[in-house]
């Protein structure tokens, strides 16, 4: 298992791990809509994700690689939401919705849908979890989860399941 950093200038690197990939866990900060990116400030976090979440999606070389999104950082979501962070501030798109943690995730979880819906060279699963990964216990589960289902995935490429 490799670990992939997400600054922008490791993400050249990430090229020479995709031959051969069995799976990939993409961690997106969920609660980073209102936050830029430390090296260039223009650019909004959750835009950020959603372009790589894109070009993974759309890479030819990934398409039979199983792509597992984390919606991570619920746990400050809600606590950002708690504290009166209101989303359509700094995602017009959100419009009108309730302004809570269940909305927001639905809504976030469905536009990365759609972008892999759309750019994946050809249809692919969809799998999604909604992570705070400071919670150790929970996200052991979660691993454990995907584990199995990369182990399955592999046995019926492999016509062995
Ligand atoms: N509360 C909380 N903290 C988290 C979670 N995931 C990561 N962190 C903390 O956020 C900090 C940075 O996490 P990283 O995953 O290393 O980095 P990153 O999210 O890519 O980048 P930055 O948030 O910009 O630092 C660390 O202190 C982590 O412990 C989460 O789900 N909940």
């Amino acid at each position: 298992m490799y670990y992939a950093l997400s600054r922008t200038t490791q993400r050249p690197h990430w090229f020479s791990y995709f031959d051969d990939m069995n799976a990939i866990i993409f961690l997106a900060p969920i609660s980073a809509f209102d936050e830029h990116l430390t090296e260039d400030p223009k650019v909004n976090r959750l835009e950020d994700s959603y372009g790589l979440w894109r070009t993974l999606c759309t890479l030819k070389l990934l398409e039979r690689t199983q792509i597992v999104l984390f919606l991570n950082k619920c746990d400050l979501l809600e606590k950002k939401l708690l504290a009166g962070v209101i989303i359509k501030d700094h995602v017009t798109s959100f419009g009108s919705r309730k302004n809570d943690g269940d909305t927001a995730k639905k809504y976030f979880q469905s536009h990365f849908k759609e972008i892999a819906r759309q750019h994946s060279p050809s249809p692919r699963k969809f799998y999604v979890h909604l992570t705070s990964v400071v919670d150790t216990k929970a996200t052991a589960v979660t691993l454990r989860t995907v584990q199995e289902g990369i182990l399955r995935d592999s046995l019926r490429k492999a016509d062995l399941l």
